[in-house]
């Protein structure tokens, strides 16, 4: 197991406490017949010490260097790149020959491997079109380091400039302002665009995506992206965009990337959203048709603030960014739907955080909020609980510490204090003690060690309002304890004033119980047509608890589930299920083994991990 690779970051090789990346202009070829992205990368460095600073330290994975410079003068510069270390990739080191100067550009041209973490290459067939290829990258959390030599760690933060060119019929769309295209000087296939992205960002947010894409506008500064057969969907989905961003400004501070716009990309896309600054990456499986699914987009958009401007200093303290992002989204929902609707969401929050911490076990040390991630790959370490125990934790404060506008106010404070920083879990408490100094009492009161380093559920569960959430709760129960000869009292009626969101709760509600007997989901289904809604969310915990309760007719249905979409999300515990199950594991396995070829690597892998825990020895 590979040790903590440096001080302050235990996944980064990088030493920015020697020398520091202040700027980035990526000059990039994107290949589509090699499956690789060439080029060069400036990196314009800063020196801790003038005569003492002697290399620049970079994390890279699968990159062949070619050569590295000095930007200006053309010198050449020596380095050594370690052998790789696991999912962390291998230790660059350049050695910067000149004492005399503080500051200098870095050029290091370089190609990435047809296997680069970060990227996955779609042919046409795998696309929505099916006639142009696809490229799109997934750098959270430590993928960076395999699309460009970078110190990929969440505690330095750059602006960047970029300069690609992809084959003329595409499109390229990244996370910074677009700054034009024009036709390539030197191949006429070619088209160069241009991008910037002023506002300085840590490696992560570094993303990048190639297609044939189409847009339409949905807000005065958004526009949704996809290939041309989704984007009308899309932008009705989307439409309360603006809205959202509005709640956050109202929340928060005014939105200071200029643009937001959204992409829908292949179904391969392992993650609900990604909040890559200016262009939020979501999956398709948000398209529910009814917008009912946009919690996802309040969520992306509060990373606006928390996260992309006010950032974790490693992976360790990923419940910084996600947690009050939970939070913020939480409090874009009561702005647009009311406080109700805030309690119904961290009622349904509670026992996704419950699920995760059982698929751990309670015990695991994943289920610390503060993880140790010496010699851990953080997408092994990722789950729901920096999300809600973060939020659980910060919800729990506002009650201690005086209200919803009380928290509201120090919020602002946080991220007014914080922006374009990154910071660690003790900082963000030292400010919070700072804050709340005549509150010393009670924040002296809070069990900090249990909601900060200890595993499973956090210490106290919070008192939520449970108006929205009674009719799931009430249902729920009468379907638990109904004898199987009394179904009878159930009728369509009992579900016609619930939305898609009390119904997603109901099935949540029922899925940590025991299984259900089969003859109640047949009711269920006759009754309220479970099988036949599309939308993602009901129709993954439709299908679990199908699973879970040995219903040969989910079988089916799952492993369509687990191949016309790659959210882990759905994908993972899907897979568990069918695994776990002696009459679906061949057929699970056998799906797996066809497929994995078509899927986004970091889903593949993990399932193959879930596999491998899952098969009896
Ligand atoms: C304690 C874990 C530490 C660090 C993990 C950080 C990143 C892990 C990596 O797997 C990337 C995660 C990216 C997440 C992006 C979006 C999420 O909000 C999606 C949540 C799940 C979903 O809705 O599909
Ligand atoms: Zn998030």
């Amino acid at each position: 197991m590979a040790g903590r690779l440096s001080v302050s970051d235990p996944n980064s090789f990088s030493q920015p406490e020697i020398c520091v990346v202040k700027r980035i202009h990526l000059n990039l070829t994107v290949n589509f017949a090699l499956h690789l992205l060439s080029g060069s990368i400036d990196l314009s460095v800063e020196k801790k010490s003038k005569t003492e600073s002697k290399s620049l330290v970079l994390d890279t994975k699968d990159l062949t260097i070619e050569q590295i410079t000095n930007a200006v003068t053309g010198a050449t510069l020596d380095y050594t790149l370690g052998e790789p270390v696991e999912s962390f990739g291998s230790k660059l080191e350049v050695i910067l020959n000149d004492p005399d100067t503080e500051c200098m550009t870095v050029r290091i041209k370089y190609k990435t491997s047809s296997e680069a973490s970060a990227l996955q290459w779609l042919a046409p067939e795998q696309t929505a079109g099916k006639k142009h290829p696809y490229l799109f990258s997934q750098c959270q959390a430590i993928h960076a380091r395999s699309i460009m030599p970078c110190q990929d760690t969440p505690a330095v933060k750059a602006p960047y400039t970029a300069e690609i060119r992809a084959p003329a019929e595409l499109v390229v769309l990244m996370s910074a302002v677009r700054n034009g295209t024009e036709a390539d000087a030197s191949n006429s296939t070619l088209t160069v665009h241009r991008f910037e992205q002023k506002v300085p960002i840590p490696s992560y947010l570094t993303a990048i995506v190639v297609g044939a894409l189409e847009s339409r506008k949905i807000g005065p500064r958004s526009h949704v992206w996809s290939e041309k057969e989704l984007v009308d969907k899309a932008a009705y989905e989307f439409a309360e965009t603006e809205e959202m961003l509005k709640a956050g400004e109202d929340v928060l501070s005014p939105y200071i990337w200029g643009v937001y716009d959204l992409i829908v990309l292949p179904p391969s896309f392992p993650f609900g959203g990604m909040e890559n600054p200016c262009i939020t990456f979501v999956t398709p499986t948000l398209l529910a048709g009814d917008r009912s699914l946009a919690s996802v987009i309040a969520h992306e958009i509060a990373h606006s603030w928390t996260g992309n401007l006010v950032t974790n200093a490693n992976w360790e303290h990923f419940w910084l960014n996600e947690g009050h992002t939970v939070y913020l989204e939480r409090k874009i929902a009561a702005r647009m739907a009311g406080e109700t609707e805030r309690h119904f969401e961290a009622v349904g929050g509670w026992k996704d955080l419950q699920a995760a911490v059982d698929s751990f076990s309670p015990g695991h040390a994943h289920t610390h909020l503060v993880p140790d991630l010496t010699g851990v790959d953080p997408d092994d370490a990722f789950s729901a609980v920096p999300y809600e125990k973060g939020f659980t934790l910060l919800f729990y404060l506002e009650t201690l510490l005086g209200g919803a506008e009380v928290f509201e106010a120090w919020l602002r404070h946080y991220v007014n204090h914080f922006q374009y920083k990154s910071l660690t879990t003790d900082e963000w408490r030292h400010l919070l003690y700072d804050y709340f100094a005549d509150k010393k009492d009670l924040l002296d009161s809070v069990d900090w060690d249990a909601w900060l380093y200890a595993p499973g559920m956090p210490p106290v569960q919070p008192n939520y309002d449970l108006t929205l959430a009674d009719a799931c709760v009430s249902l729920s129960r009468r379907w638990l304890e109904a004898p199987l000869n009394k179904l009878d009292q159930f009728s369509g009626d009992d579900v016609k004033t619930m939305n898609s969101r009390q119904l997603r709760e109901l099935l949540a509600l029922l899925l940590v119980e025991e299984p259900l007997p089969i003859a109640k989901l047949e009711a269920m289904d006759t009754l309220y047509g479970f099988s036949a809604m599309m939308n993602a969310e009901i129709r993954f915990r439709w299908l679990r608890l199908g699973l879970r309760a040995r219903w040969q007719r989910a079988v089916g249905p799952a492993l369509h589930m687990v191949t016309e979409q790659g959210r882990m999300k759905f994908t993972r515990p899907l897979y568990r299920d069918l695994f776990a199950w002696e009459e679906s594991r061949a057929r699970a396995v056998a799906t797996f083994e066809k497929n994995k070829g078509f899927m986004h690597s970091t889903t593949a892998g993990l399932v193959a991990k879930d596999l491998e825990s899952n098969t009896p020895k």
